[in-house]
């Protein structure tokens, strides 16, 4: 995707040693360099926001509401408008940062679609959710708290029509100890190979320390089947990297 010149920077947030690391936050400086940041960070990313229309292929029609959650700058709500440019989908995209949501509504309108995408600033397990056919989290569940991640999925089961889908990715920590381990080193390795230091990728963990809590995929198959999801597949995995869907 093409990125407006204000969130292009390169990212070089944890190039420098810090003396103290600070908890990670979604503010203006990581906004300025999120593209760059998100697709060397995250595995198979960019595969996951171009997929994620060809799944919502079949439920998507002229008055689909499709609620895009923790939406960052918008990359999932513009992969979907962009690849039905003729239909006037709603899209409601949600996130916790002003900083994001600013950008976000900036970048949005750089594109042409007939698709009305909301962006609003607000906690996604605070807002209230309409009756909709889609439901999008892209790497967000992990930012919230655990203990406030059931009655979240919960929410949305509740908000889906009966035959709507759930898409929900994240990254996620094996069960076995020594996979765990492995795929660790796989993701740093992932890191290395787009150019971070040592520096920049133990800096990194440790601001992500108690801000990203990551669970077992074996822990997000129990949430889906408690909030009453019957049917529920992973779609895609890269590393420790995945992303679900779950179908009422
Ligand atoms: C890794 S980013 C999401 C990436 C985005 N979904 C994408 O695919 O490009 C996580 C986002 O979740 C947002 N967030 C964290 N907690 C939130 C909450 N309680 N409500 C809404 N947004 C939240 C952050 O502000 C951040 O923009
Ligand atoms: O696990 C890491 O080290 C990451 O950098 C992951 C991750 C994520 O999954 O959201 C963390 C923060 C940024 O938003 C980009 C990527």
């Amino acid at each position: 995707m093409k990125n407006t010149p204000s969130d292009s920077g390169e990212d070089k947030i944890f190039a420098s040693p810090q003396s103290e690391v600070a908890p990670f936050s979604f503010n203006e400086s990581v906004v300025d360099v999120f593209p760059d940041m998100i697709n060397r960070s995250v595995p198979g990313y960019g595969e996951i926001i171009s997929s994620i229309p060809k799944i919502l292929r079949h439920y998507i029609d002229s008055d689909t509401l499709i609620y895009d959650l923790g939406c960052s700058l918008g990359a999932t709500s513009l992969s979907i408008a962009r690849t039905f440019p003729t239909l006037p989908i709603t899209i409601k995209a949600i996130d916790y940062s002003d900083a994001m949501v600013e950008r976000c509504k900036q970048r949005i309108g750089a594109y042409n679609y007939q698709a009305k995408i909301d962006i609003k600033q607000g906690d996604i397990c605070l807002v209230e959710l309409a009756q909709c056919n889609v439901v999008i989290i892209n790497f967000t569940l992990q930012f919230i708290s655990r203990d406030k991640r059931q009655a979240l999925l919960s929410k949305i089961y509740d908000a889906l029509k009966p035959g709507g889908i759930f898409i929900l990715s994240e990254k996620i920590s094996d069960e076995d100890a020594l996979m765990r381990e492995r795929l660790i080193e796989l993701h740093h390795d992932f890191k290395r190979d787009n150019g971070y230091s040592e520096l920049e990728i133990s800096q990194k963990r440790s601001a992500l320390e108690n801000v990203m809590v990551i669970d077992s995929l074996s822990m997000h198959k129990r949430r889906l089947r408690e909030a009453g999801f019957k049917h529920q597949s992973v779609w895609f995995q890269h590393f420790n990297f995945v992303s679900m869907m779950a179908i009422k």
